[in-house]
């Protein structure tokens, strides 16, 4: 289905994506969940509530958050893990139409379904990050795979983001260091970008770019720091994922975040549905986009070992030949975003990279 068929479902009458919209009360730390009651009345949001969550998540969080609202507004619940996605958001948007506002409480896969429910029915929007997985915790963009590849969606942004670190450092480590890898992968994101600007004249936002590398480098400057089930990892990387999305949000598209490295996961995600996590295939795929561009992609791949991050396809469980393929598709997956995998990619080139890279 493309973006034109999903945007036929908004209710909306008028378009904010080019609108900047940031969250405007971040909450971070040991036990804010606790918080969630203060945030909701300090918005004045309304009397009722869709709570959005997943099969796990519900019950890591959901619950909580459904009982600490449950004395003061009438709170409604949905499953988004249920079904095939565009389906699931579908659902999501008619039951976000009977409530005042939503809450996502899970990974971005939840968040994401909230966000796009919120948006087509003009609810505000609670983020509730359980894992700090992916930079879409308080973007205004959502990541929607299609049959013909994953979408990016204006979205609504979180009025609020609610992070509670001691949820998110109980989360398995490989999610953090998945969010890790999603942030790493702003470095070629934003080399892609760069590079659009001088061949083809794409618009840059120096300001989105310069907030995104930024947000890359004290990340990648505090690798050292990242270590399981530390309440202080997920804090520095729930605040890197934070900004990394208001960088999208400034930009209004996800391009200071998302280049070749992110339509390679994208490619990956059709040709071996299921295997890694989003910001894993990203932080495998900027290995060989840093390479391309000629940049030090080997401390890029130092950076990704260290945080405990796959660096090769074959840890996530994919195959060589499933990753030159992924490699090669990846331009035809939004071919207006133009990347460094645009610049004469060949089966045999992609095969020597492939060899290259992912074998040292
Ligand atoms: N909007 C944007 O700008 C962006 C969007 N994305 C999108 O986000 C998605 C990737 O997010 P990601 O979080 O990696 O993947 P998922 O949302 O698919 O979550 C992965 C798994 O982790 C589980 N989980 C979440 N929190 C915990 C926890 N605390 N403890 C144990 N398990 C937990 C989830 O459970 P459950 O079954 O409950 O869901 C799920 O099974 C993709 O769809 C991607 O396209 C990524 C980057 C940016
Ligand atoms: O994942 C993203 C940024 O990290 C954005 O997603 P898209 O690649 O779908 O735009
Ligand atoms: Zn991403």
């Amino acid at each position: 289905m493309s973006a034109d068929r999903i945007n036929l479902l908004r209710t909306k009458v008028f378009d904010k994506s080019k609108w900047m919209q940031l969250p405007r009360d971040v909450v971070i730390g040991h036990d804010v969940i606790e918080q969630i009651p203060a945030v909701c009345e300090d918005l004045a949001l309304g009397d009722s509530v869709l709570i959005v969550s997943g099969g796990q998540t519900r019950d890591i969080a959901g619950k909580k958050v459904e009982a600490l609202l449950s004395g003061s507004y009438d709170v409604a619940t949905f499953a988004a893990n249920v079904g095939d996605p565009l389906e699931a958001i579908r659902r999501a948007e008619a039951a976000a139409a009977e409530a005042g506002f939503v809450i996502g409480v899970g990974g971005g896969r939840v968040i994401d379904t909230a966000k796009i429910a919120s948006y087509n029915t003009d609810r505000h929007f609670i983020s509730v990050p359980t894992a700090a997985s992916h930079d879409g915790i308080a973007s205004s963009r959502a990541s929607v795979p299609t049959p013909e590849g994953n979408v990016s969606l204006a979205a609504e942004p979180p009025v609020a983001v609610v992070a509670d670190t001691a949820i998110i450092a109980s989360a398995p480590h490989r999610l953090l260091a998945s969010g890790c890898a999603d942030i790493i992968a702003n470095y070629t994101a934003i080399l892609d970008w760069e590079l659009s600007h001088r061949l083809r004249g794409e618009p840059l936002s120096e300001y989105a770019l310069t907030l995104s590398r930024m947000t890359a480098e004290i990340l990648f400057k505090n690798a050292d720091l990242i270590k399981p089930h530390s309440e202080k990892s997920a804090w520095i990387v729930t605040k890197a994922l934070v900004s990394s999305g208001v960088a999208m949000s400034i930009a209004g598209s996800s391009r200071p975040g998302s280049g070749g490295e992110h339509k390679f996961s994208h490619a990956l995600e059709q040709l071996a549905p299921g295997k890694g996590l989003h910001g894993e295939k990203c932080g495998i795929g900027a290995i060989i986009t840093m390479y391309l561009h000629g940049g030090d992609w080997k401390a890029i791949r130092g950076s990704l070992r260290k945080i405990g991050a796959p660096t090769t396809p074959a840890e996530i469980g994919v195959d060589d030949e499933t990753a030159v393929a992924a490699l090669l598709a990846a331009k035809t997956i939004r071919p207006e975003r133009f990347t460094i995998l645009d610049m004469g990619l060949t089966s045999e080139s992609a095969r020597d990279l492939v060899k290259m890279l992912y074998r040292e």
